[in-house]
């Protein structure tokens, strides 16, 4: 097994996108920011298919956000659009998982959204898929299944900002490494899970994923 396949074992940050899709930012009643939204979620929110994504103490409200994963393949510092995709090691399905009564609650008080996408468990992603595999990243269908139900089903074609512009903005103001992943937002259809509910994944049937939801 190659290093970057481990990306979860040694990569060190998270960078996520948020409001990327237009139909998720208005679902939430927000506007689309006209520069990429971003926020960190730590490695130690995520985990590998067979562990169990917890719903945090006091949470009444914890939703699924399918998202396409970027890894990153090697040191990336301001670079300019042109040049992004070369520093692409890996995809990978993930889900930002959000408590979004903390969320809401955070937001009101003009609060971070730590507590509300940063905790144990809220990051979970199935396996690495080499960038070979996919022949265009801006045409996937992403599909998030409840109990076998569909509940959210985009396109990465409707991005806002698509990965070349991600991985500039990002990379002028983060250096990004070996093994970090960027979450490029999630489409419309996000909503609340249970204790006991099974989550389901794909990516244009190249990547399917599994995780059930429990207690913490
Ligand atoms: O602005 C909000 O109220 C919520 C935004 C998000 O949760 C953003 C995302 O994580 C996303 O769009 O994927
Ligand atoms: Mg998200």
């Amino acid at each position: 097994m190659s290093r970057i396949q481990k990306f979860t074992e040694f990569g060190r940050k998270i960078l996520a996108v948020g409001r990327n899709y237009s139909d998720h930012a208005k679902e939430l009643g927000n506007t689309v920011p006209d520069t990429p939204l971003l926020f960190l979620k730590p490695m130690s929110a995520c985990i590998l298919e067979g562990e169990a994504i917890e719903i945090p103490k006091g949470c009444i409200d914890f939703q699924h956000e399918i998202e396409l994963a970027v890894i990153i393949g090697k040191k990336c510092r301001q670079v300019p659009a042109s040049e992004a995709m070369s520093y692409v090691g890996g995809y990978a399905l993930a889900l930002d998982m959000t408590a979004r009564d903390f969320q809401r609650e955070a937001s009101k008080k003009g609060q971070p959204w730590a507590l509300a996408k940063c905790i144990d468990t809220s990051c979970p992603v199935s396996q690495f898929i080499d960038p070979s595999v996919i022949s265009d990243p801006h045409n996937l269908e992403l599909v998030c299944k409840v109990n076998g139900e569909i509940k959210q089903k985009g396109n990465t074609k409707d991005m806002v900002f698509r990965i070349p512009e991600l991985l500039s903005y990002i990379s002028e103001y983060f250096t990004l490494e070996e093994g970090d992943m960027v979450l490029t937002g999630t489409p419309a259809g996000v909503g609340p899970v249970v204790a006991g509910d099974v989550i389901e994944c794909s990516l244009s049937d190249i990547i399917t994923c599994k995780f059930n939801v429990k207690a913490r």
